[in-house]
């Protein structure tokens, strides 16, 4: 169902060298430097799975997942997902998709939350009573409650992630992109969200691509992984093989970290991409 086939991504970055003279410099004449966010990727991904895309900073994670949504165009390279290439039949294809960016909101600040959910339905042109139900078994498995009535500037992060998760499935897309939908959490709202997603993975059998640095996120939901780093894709392969390898490899645990962080620790070492 996603068929990400040898996709490459460059961005082309000002060179910025210290000092004062540099930065005189640079006025008048800029240099430019090619990142290679993404070399060569390429990955299948079968409906109804669950799968942790992991990496360390700068990996190339979001990177992926903006490829994989439609809002980034690659250099290269080709990727299917139901049917669609996400960045040409874009209209089309979001409907089948919901994305969620921890780090970003899709909701309107300053109006009640529902506002954001209404002017969603309208966006992805969803029917009336499809909306309806969707909505109301959002509110009740997220516990939103009162939330919705509430401007997102005067939510909680934990509040406001709940409510992203619910606006990226108001429409019922199949697949559902995460990217860090737990980061800043409380231990109540971490596992709250880890729930809903294990749920509707299992009863609604919808597929999730899901990253984060937070290894118990992965340890939850996920089964198989994929790591990427410096742009390559790395390891793909079961969650479980991929502990049992590391952590009995060299190296004692790293101070303070879990089995399997001290397991991805090693991984990261062994790939050379600390
Ligand atoms: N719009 C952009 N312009 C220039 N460089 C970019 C842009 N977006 C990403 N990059 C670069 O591409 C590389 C991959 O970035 P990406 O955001 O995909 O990493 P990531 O794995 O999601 O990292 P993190 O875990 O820190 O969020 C990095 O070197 C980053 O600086």
């Amino acid at each position: 169902m996603i068929t990400v086939s040898g996709i490459s991504k460059s961005f082309k970055v000002a060179k910025r060298n210290s000092g004062l003279g540099s930065a005189m410099k640079s006025l008048f004449r800029r240099e430019y430097e090619e990142v290679a966010a993404l070399s060569e990727v390429s990955f299948t991904i079968k409906p109804g799975e669950i799968v942790g895309y992991i990496g360390p900073n700068g990996a190339g994670k979001s990177t992926t997942i903006k490829v994989m949504s439609g809002i980034l165009v690659p250099d290269s390279g080709t990727c299917e997902i139901m049917g669609y290439t996400p960045w040409l039949d874009r209209v089309k294809y979001v409907r089948n998709i919901g994305v969620v960016f921890g780090q970003r909101s899709q909701l309107w600040w300053d109006v009640p939350v529902i506002d954001s959910f209404d002017l969603l339905r309208d966006i992805y042109d969803v029917p009336e009573t499809e909306y309806r139900k969707n909505l109301k078994l959002l509110t009740e498995t997220l516990d939103l409650g009162e939330i919705i009535r509430i401007p997102v500037r005067q939510l909680s992060l934990g509040q406001r992630m709940r409510c992203e998760i619910a606006a990226s499935l108001l429409h019922g897309p199949a697949i559902l992109f995460l990217d860090e939908p737990t980061i800043g959490l409380d231990a109540v709202s971490k596992i709250a969200v880890r729930q809903f997603i294990a749920t509707i993975n299992k009863e609604k059998g919808v597929t999730v691509i899901l990253t984060t640095h937070d290894m118990s996120d992965i340890e939850a939901l996920a089964q198989r992984i994929l790591l990427i780093g410096k742009g390559r894709l790395l390891y793909d392969g079961e969650l479980g093989a991929m502990r049992d390898k590391y952590a009995n490899a060299e190296g004692g645990i790293a101070q303070g970290g879990s089995p399997i962080e001290d397991a991805l620790v090693k991984m990261y070492k062994e790939f050379d991409i600390t």
